[in-house]
């Protein structure tokens, strides 16, 4: 199978935005849906519930999603367990004709998955495409790489004694966690990696998007999956999402989040539970505090576009955002000059006209991203406001784009923010920006601007991040393009998009048949 890219939707043509409007106009016709667990094909929905709401309109509820029970994580383990021992025999060949089959559903319902996307999560239609288009692709390299994986190695040193053989075999049954801020392709990806790869999954999307989650879940549903082998499970992070991760019979966790609740997963998962016989593997992909360095030479206008896009897209709520800006100082007014003219220029149209500044995604993170905003204006000697420092959460939780000029020691400059608040900060020397830049625990994205092929080097050689970037910007990696995944605690750089990513959800068996 040859790989291609999925192209985007045209947003400028005409029919594009018809079926757009019609998409949004049917979601709105539709009675608010009550979403179920759903555990080996049975569904289940709950007396309690949890709204899931639509954050550029608060009031407006998108679904009530069920909340599950210990008891339903036993029976979605049993059910995963059940379809595990069937799905491990199935051809490689006839798992990939499932998820083609899932691919052209997904195209087939583009419009209104991308009209459930931004009710839910308040991102703008583009990006809303983007997903479309990066959980198709996500699903073609999984496809990929199983084919390559599938015999095993090819390298063993034969023997006229022996027959060798080391073959992949799948783990069992994995949870996969997903954040909210990349509802279809995240949660689709980690879900597809691993069900390719001969897994049984608990799919559980985060609470904020569990509505789209469910629709995707429906068409994996659709495709022909078996029942049991994925099971739909909501509910809240403190009784049901430890208890879940403790789970002795739960092999293996495939996470995407932040970084603390990224490391409670890895710790609670450490430790055997009565009846667990395995090591519990956990893949963690989780947050990000990624720096553009600005040298003395850039192109300021393309460094300034890349800025703006890198820190602000989505308000910011990409792991890969730009949230810490470097600049030499023969630049720095320059520079600053043009951030701050395309900061004003953002438009604040709603989501559905396909915007630049959106809602983020609820109160939690309304709060949190404004008591880093309030923080910066009650410590000046840290942080001086250059540009935005209002919000406003009438409506929806909508937050100013943001920028502080701050020092090194500022809370702006260290820490995962994952909102529109960027911290700048003027260097005297190319050497202190990328001794900066790498002063920090994280390490999944970073930027260079410079047309310095000495610093190039430099950078390439010395900046420890999972995605380095020159003379771009640090968010929109593309599949089998900029393989994605953070270092140090960004993650366990599972890069996304590969057969590395597959094989993580694989392990190797020898088998050795002596016949001499
Ligand atoms: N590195 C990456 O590829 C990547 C991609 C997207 C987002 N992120 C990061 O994700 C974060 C934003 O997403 P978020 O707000 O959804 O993250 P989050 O960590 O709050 O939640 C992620 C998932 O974990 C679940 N969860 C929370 N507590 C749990 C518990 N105790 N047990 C089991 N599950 C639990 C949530 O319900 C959700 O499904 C940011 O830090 C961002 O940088 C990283
Ligand atoms: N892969 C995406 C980020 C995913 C996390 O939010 C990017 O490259 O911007």
């Amino acid at each position: 199978m040859n790989f291609v890219n999925e192209p985007e939707l045209d947003l400028t043509q005409e029919a594009v935005q018809k079926h757009l409007q019609q998409a949004f106009a049917q979601l709105d016709a539709t009675d608010t849906p009550d979403i179920p667990l759903v555990i080996g094909g049975k569904r289940i929905y709950t007396d309690e519930t949890l709204a899931s709401v639509n954050p550029a309109q608060k009031s407006e509820v998108v679904g009530n999603l069920s909340l599950a029970q210990p008891a339903q994580i036993d029976d979605a383990l049993a059910a995963g367990r059940r379809a595990f021992q069937e799905w491990k025999f199935i051809s490689v060949a006839d798992r990939n004709q499932l998820a083609t089959k899932l691919v052209n559903l997904v195209r087939e319902h583009r419009y209104e998955l991308i009209a459930i996307i931004v009710e839910e999560s308040g991102k703008n239609v583009g990006e809303a495409d983007g997903e479309i288009c990066e959980l198709i692709d996500f699903i073609h390299a999984y496809m990929i790489g199983m084919e390559q994986l599938k015999d095993g190695l090819d390298y063993l040193v034969p023997s006229p004694v022996e027959s060798r053989e080391a073959r992949y075999l799948p783990l069992g049954v994995g949870a996969a966690i997903a954040p909210w801020n990349f509802p279809l392709a995240i949660l689709g990806g980690m879900v597809m990696g691993a069900v390719l790869a001969g897994n049984a999954m608990i799919m559980k999307p985060s609470s904020d998007t569990a509505v789209v989650g469910y629709r995707l879940f429906e068409l994996m549903e659709q495709a022909g999956f078996p029942t049991g082998l994925i099971n739909f499970i909501t509910g809240k992070n403190a009784e049901m999402g430890d208890y879940l991760v403790k789970h002795p019979k739960l092999r293996f966790i495939n996470f995407t989040g932040s970084k603390q609740v990224g490391l409670h997963i890895n710790q609670l998962a450490a430790t055997p539970q009565p009846g667990q016989i395995w090591i519990k593997r956990v893949v963690a992909e989780m947050g990000g505090k990624n720096a553009i360095i600005v040298d003395d030479d850039a192109d300021l206008d393309q460094a300034a576009a890349g800025i703006i896009s890198s820190a602000f897209t989505m308000q910011g709520q990409k792991c890969s955002a730009n949230s810490r800006l470097i600049v030499l100082d023969s630049v720095y007014d320059q520079l600053l000059a043009k951030v701050e003219t395309r900061m004003k220029a953002l438009n604040h149209d709603p989501a559905r006209a396909n915007g630049d500044v959106g809602p983020v995604i609820a109160k939690r993170a309304f709060d949190k991203i404004t008591s880093y905003i309030d923080y910066g204006k009650d410590n000046p000697e840290q942080n001086t406001l250059l540009v935005g420092g209002n919000y406003d959460d009438t409506q929806g939780w909508f937050i100013e784009p943001t920028l502080f000029e701050v020092t090194a020691t500022s809370r702006i400059f260290n820490e995962e923010i994952f909102g529109p608040v960027l911290g700048v900060i003027k260097v005297s020397s190319f050497e202190e920006a990328l001794q900066l830049a790498n002063d920090t625990a994280y390490g999944l994205t970073g930027s260079l601007y410079s047309k310095n092929q000495a610093h190039i080097k430099t950078v390439v050689d010395d900046w420890y991040v999972g995605n380095l970037y020159i003379n771009r910007k640090t968010t929109g990696a593309v599949v089998y393009q900029h393989p994605f995944g953070g270092f140090n605690l960004s993650g366990t750089d599972g890069k996304t998009g590969t057969t590395n990513y597959v094989q993580q959800f694989l392990e190797l068996q020898s088998v050795t048949n002596h016949h001499g």
